[in-house]
């Protein structure tokens, strides 16, 4: 998952860009950009790192123009630390293109092939997102007959874009003196938001986003999610057009936005994300009093920041003391999302401190949001150990993730996992926790989807369940010995 916004104004865009990427941070930390059209002429400036270490003042002075794009990276392809995989891509035909993506495509291997066989174009890096400008950019080619561009013709285009790629994508582009197109894949597996706001003199801005709380933070009212399948496109003069663009379409978002990504004060498919980890935790805990017998646990504790909303329920259902027992230094970013074992593991003791005075003696129910690599959940209950506890407990507000996430989350391999391959008391031992509860994947199911109108969720990570075509087991295998470096 990455962060990515656009905007259509009348007034300069690049400081409400930055401070919608910002405000995206936590949905990826290894590199950023921002592009800008002016006119014709579009400015573009991205570095490796986060938001405010990569954009000084003169790099915002130039990024003049009044649509624009941004992108905060957590790769899942190609390289994380390259500067030239960076985000936005840039091609200059038809009429120049700059491209964000948040998403993961899944038949890169044959699109590669294709682009170069038959469509003869370059790619100068590993990234799926530049395939997946170069198959727009290809499409949009083929259906443009003068120097005019109506959005029907983007429309078409959009349509050939999803009968040859597959994968997840939500999409945001800039065709350079035409406007803003946007689209998501036919299952809306990653977010992406529509919202406006009126400017002084009358005229409307647009806004793309991957959350919501981009729009309630910087004062844009929400319009609606951009529909799967469907794409919208904003014209330089502020005119908004939409088109539903994938003949088979569903929604099936990812549960892992819910489960972790996304910020909670976030609403996505109508679910708001806050509420949905809430839920987790109210059938967490019942799934905990099930297994554990009743006096065995004297305190819960979330592990900051993500599981907070999940333990204050499962502490309130069990009628057991909440306690914050690990503090958080703020400095640090998310540790899940950074590239490398090593950077992931020296982070987590780097930003998480226990306080012996709520551990010793004391038998302790520890309750994440979710256990992938484990890399929090073994450090976490040794700082617990150490700090005195008597017993611990480790509660998981989603269920064991035993398959790789081929859909913008990075967590490819198998073996990994410290799930894969090993039943719940083997993973216990593994994590040195005295016990281990999961949730269970129809508990997840339920819980996020409860009171809305979503039928189901994108859960491959926990079921092996892909809902796209081309996530064969020699795929998942190339997958595997091409991990991102
Ligand atoms: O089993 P693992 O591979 O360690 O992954 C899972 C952990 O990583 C995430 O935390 P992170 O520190 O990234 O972010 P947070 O502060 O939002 O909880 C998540 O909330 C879990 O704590
Ligand atoms: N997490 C994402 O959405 C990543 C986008 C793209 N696949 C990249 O690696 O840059
Ligand atoms: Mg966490």
């Amino acid at each position: 998952m990455c962060g990515i916004v656009g905007i259509v104004s009348a007034e300069p865009v690049n400081q409400s860009i930055y401070d919608s990427l910002l405000l995206l941070q936590h949905r990826g930390q290894d590199s950023t950009g921002i592009a800008t059209a002016e006119g014709n002429m579009f400015h573009m400036h991205k570095a490796r790192g986060q938001v405010r270490e990569a954009f000084r003042t003169r790099d915002m002075r130039s990024l003049l123009g009044t649509m624009g794009l941004g992108h905060v990276r957590y790769a899942t392809q190609g390289k994380a630390s390259a500067e030239q995989e960076a985000q936005p891509f840039y091609v200059n035909a038809p009429y120049g293109i700059i491209l964000v993506h948040n998403g993961n495509l899944t038949n890169t291997r044959e699109l590669t092939r294709e682009l170069f066989d038959i469509d003869r174009r370059h790619l100068n890096t590993t990234s799926d997102t530049e395939l997946l400008l170069n198959i727009l950019a290809n499409e949009l080619q083929q259906q443009v007959t003068g120097v005019a561009l109506d959005p029907d013709q983007i429309f078409t285009a959009v349509e050939r874009v999803h009968e040859r790629v597959e994968g997840s994508y939500a999409t945001i582009a800039m065709i350079a003196g035409h406007g803003l197109l946007a689209f998501r894949d036919p299952y809306g597996i990653r977010p992406l938001t529509l919202g406006r706001r009126m400017l002084e003199n009358g005229s409307t801005e647009w806004v793309v986003a991957s959350e919501s709380l981009v729009m309630e933070s910087l004062g844009y009212e929400i319009v609606r999610d951009v529909e799967p399948g469907e794409a919208v496109f904003v014209a330089m003069d502020g005119e908004m057009v939409s088109r539903q663009c994938a003949p088979r379409h569903s929604l099936i978002p990812c549960s892992f936005e819910y489960v972790y990504l996304a910020r909670p004060d976030s609403v996505m498919s109508g679910i708001s994300v806050y509420e949905a980890r809430l839920r987790l935790g109210n059938r967490l805990a019942d799934t905990v009093a099930r297994y554990t017998p009743m006096g065995d646990i004297d305190v819960v504790m979330p592990i900051p920041d993500s599981s907070r909303p999940a333990a204050m329920q499962v502490a309130q259902k069990l009628g057991v003391e909440y306690r914050e027992g690990f503090y958080k230094n703020r400095y640090v970013g998310r540790t899940f999302i950074m590239p490398g074992q090593a950077a992931r593991k020296k982070s987590v003791r780097q930003k998480l401190n226990a306080m012996s005075t709520e551990f010793k003696g004391k038998n302790i129910l520890i309750v994440d949001d979710s256990i992938v690599r484990g890399t929090t959940s073994k450090e976490i209950v040794e700082m617990a150990r150490q700090a005195g506890a008597n017993k611990v407990t480790f509660a998981s507000a989603a269920p064991p993730v035993r398959f790789p996430h081929v859909y913008g989350i990075n967590m490819p391999s198998r073996h990994e996992l410290v799930a894969h391959d090993r039943k719940i008391p083997e993973i216990a031992a593994a994590l040195g926790a005295d016990n281990l509860i999961y949730q269970e994947v129809a508990d997840l199911e339920a819980a996020i989807i409860e009171g809305s109108s979503v039928e189901s969720l994108e859960m491959s990570c926990f079921t092996g369940e892909y809902v796209t075509g081309t996530v064969t087991p020699e795929y998942l295998a190339w997958v595997e010995a091409n991990q991102l470096s």
